[in-house]
């Protein structure tokens, strides 16, 4: 299906009770239209979403009850040249409303992608092997964690273990080695370092793709790794204090220095603007999976813009 074929109708871009800042108004009428037809008894709400139904999916007076059905999905992963080790693909159980509305963006941004890796930019704990697994599989393309194919690359069990043992600009260099590889691949999702966007080269590899930047506020990602612990990430490992200081502080400081540089990216998901789109008081209350349909529809815009615009949205 190409974008905009679906049933034709362009509806211009305003903003609407859903939405606090420009909405994708013909992507959202789009996937308002894939839940009808797909949905016709209409118990999917395409607004929890964000989405701005472009007709009325409720009859009043016949409110129903809303059954979340799961739908598992499983996409099997390999590619010649990358180690089958690191290319990884999981079943994962949504409800039946989100795939529809993941899927249809997914539909909607293919055709522009045209085989171009994804490479997913982020503090550390932004999610960005979580969401970027989801986009992979929507899209079917394969997931490659970038750390861990520096991993496989040195021959070493962890990220940790190689900055123990070399030292951070022994892995930085193996990690420009890593992008250098991938940015000759396809139908990739990439998951970056954290620190990847500091190196100018870096972004030379990641611009053969489409790059999308996890915005996640430092107090969400120090609640994060203070759940998991800083063991698997050195540069958090050796702040003192309670493991949620600890990590605000190291992470604050490592903004701080990175704002800029993530702010290369094609495409940014500020978890803060989805939550303000969704009426969420918390970021911490958003979904993968919606974040997912977010990031979905900012590499559409992106996508959108490069193409020359709306008119062939
Ligand atoms: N939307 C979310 N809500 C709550 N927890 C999340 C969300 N997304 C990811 N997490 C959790 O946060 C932690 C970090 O997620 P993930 O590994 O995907 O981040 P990352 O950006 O790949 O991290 P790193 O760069 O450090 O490897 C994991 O424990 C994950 O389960
Ligand atoms: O933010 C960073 O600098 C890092 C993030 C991790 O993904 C690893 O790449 C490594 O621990 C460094």
């Amino acid at each position: 299906m190409r974008i905009g074929m679906l049933d034709g109708s362009i509806v211009q871009g305003r903003k609407t009770p859903f939405s606090s800042f420009r909405e994708t108004s013909a992507a959202a009428a789009m996937d308002a239209k894939a839940v009808q037809t797909l949905n016709p008894s209409g118990s999917i709400r395409p607004e929890k979403f964000g989405i701005r139904p472009a007709f009325s999916l409720s009859r009043p007076g016949n409110i129903r009850f809303i059954r979340r059905r799961i739908a598992p999905m499983e996409v099997s992963c390999s590619y010649n040249n990358i180690p089958a080790s690191i290319l990884k693909s999981e079943g994962r159980n949504v409800p039946l409303e989100e795939e529809l509305i993941l899927k249809n963006r997914s539909q909607q941004i293919q055709p522009y992608l045209n085989g171009r890796c994804i490479y997913v930019v982020g503090m550390m704990g932004s999610g960005k092997t979580t969401v970027g697994k989801i986009i992979s599989q929507v899209l079917s393309y394969s997931f490659c964690d970038c750390d861990t194919l520096v991993e496989e690359e040195v021959g070493a069990n962890s990220v940790a273990d190689i900055f123990k043992l070399y030292g951070e600009s022994f892995f930085r260099d193996k990690e420009t080695e890593a992008l250098h590889k991938l940015s000759v691949m396809h139908k990739f999702v990439i998951s970056t370092g954290g620190g990847a966007v500091m190196r100018p080269i870096n972004w030379k590899y990641m611009h053969k793709g489409v790059s999308i930047w996890l915005d996640v506020p430092v107090e969400a990602l120090a609640k994060r790794i203070a759940a998991v612990g800083t063991n698997s990430r050195p540069l958090l490992h050796c702040e003192a204090g309670d493991a949620y200081t600890a990590a605000l502080t190291r992470l604050s400081a490592l903004f701080e220095e990175r704002g800029e540089a993530y702010a290369n990216a094609n495409a940014r998901v500020s978890l803060e603007n989805i939550a303000t789109k969704l009426g969420r008081r918390d970021v911490s209350d958003l979904s993968p999976t919606v974040i997912a349909i977010e990031a979905l529809e900012q590499i559409g815009n992106f996508l959108k813009a490069e193409d020359g615009g709306y008119a062939r949205y």
